[in-house]
């Protein structure tokens, strides 16, 4: 559904993403991992057209109904290497974000309604069309169900609690009514009561939508992921079904040295602990130990306000480089 040939991305000398073939089926839960300033979230903002690549491509293969669907309901492949983070959106990739995402003054059923009313095809229209948005309401009210907030529907956003949020955020990402969710650490900040709700919630979300999912808590990782794919130092250095990866001796040496699987099921929850692998395989290859630590927090001080900082940065940051 998602490819990516040769995808590299240079910022001056450094290689954030290297030459990386990888492709996501539609109905795959796919888990990028890999140490701090591994590439993950340049991996990501490629994917989104948040950032440009300095070589290679991405194609991209919408579901049914998209532009070119064949008789299988799949559409055809189409370069969307140069294509703008709006046009990557309205052809159906759609991405959570690290740090919170929401206007916090506005209802959680404002958030996802509004949501789903900017990807109407009539946005221009809508105050003239009723019937249009009775639609746009029904749709907000399924998502929020599914999403586990209804009960929170007329409450401000800012008034939601972390984890509520990260549900928020995918249930705006929805709303766009996407075939591929990438989802970037919906698990960062959560308290531990609520880190099982965000596992079930990517899991029905993957039930019919393909999912990446950028995670640390390896067993969050090990436990929801049909595939693993693992990037150190930019490189794909493995990608296959967790066991496999997990047992990967290149990848113990670069990442998850120390981790042993914990059944979530067995554990009662994922979040016995941090789940993550021992600290000292999480450093980044370039000594910057700040990046993890710097996400969490941001996540947390955004709490109120509206951003999406996280792509942002990155491209004013690039334009510097
Ligand atoms: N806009 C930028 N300008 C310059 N360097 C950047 C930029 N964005 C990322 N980098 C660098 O690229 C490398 C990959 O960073 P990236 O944030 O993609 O890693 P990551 O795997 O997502 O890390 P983390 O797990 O800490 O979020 C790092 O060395 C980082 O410092």
């Amino acid at each position: 559904m998602l490819r990516t040939t040769g995808l590299t991305k240079t910022f001056g000398g450094l290689t954030a993403v290297d030459d990386v073939d990888f492709e996501l089926a539609a109905d795959e839960l796919c888990s990028l991992i890999g140490p701090n300033g591994a590439g993950k979230t340049t991996f990501f903002n490629l994917l989104t057209g948040a950032l440009e690549p300095t070589e290679g491509t991405i194609e991209f293969r919408g579901g049914a109904g998209s532009e070119g669907a064949s008789a299988d309901g799949a559409g055809a492949y189409r370069d969307v290497t140069a294509a703008a983070p709006h046009e990557t959106a309205s052809m159906g990739i759609h991405r959570s974000y690290q740090i919170t995402n929401v206007f916090p003054t506005s209802s959680v059923f404002e958030n996802v309604r509004i949501a789903a009313q900017a990807h109407g095809d009539d946005a221009t229209t809508f105050w003239r069309n009723v019937s249009r948005y009775d639609e746009y309401e029904r749709e907000a009210r399924a998502i929020l169900e599914r999403v586990g907030l209804t009960e929170h529907a007329d409450a401000p956003a800012s008034s939601l609690s972390h984890g509520e949020k990260r549900q928020l955020e995918v249930g705006i990402a929805l709303a766009g009514d996407p075939d591929v969710l990438l989802l970037d650490e919906p698990n960062a900040g959560v308290s531990s009561e609520s880190v099982g709700d965000i596992i079930d919630l990517i899991e029905d979300v993957a039930t019919d939508h393909a999912v990446l999912l950028v995670e640390h808590n390896m067993d969050i990782v090990m436990n929801v992921s049909d595939r693993v794919v693992v990037l150190n130092q930019g490189e794909l250095i493995a990608d296959g079904p967790p066991a496999a990866v997990r047992g990967d001796e290149t990848v113990q040496r670069a990442y998850l040295g120390g981790y042993e699987s914990r059944s979530r099921h067995a554990e009662g929850d994922a979040s016995a602990d941090d789940g993550e692998p021992p600290d000292g395989d999480r450093e980044p290859a370039d000594g910057d130990g700040a990046a993890t630590d710097g996400d969490d927090e941001a996540a947390t001080d955004a709490d109120d306000e509206a951003t999406t900082d996280g792509d942002d940065g990155s491209e004013t940051a690039e334009g510097s480089a």
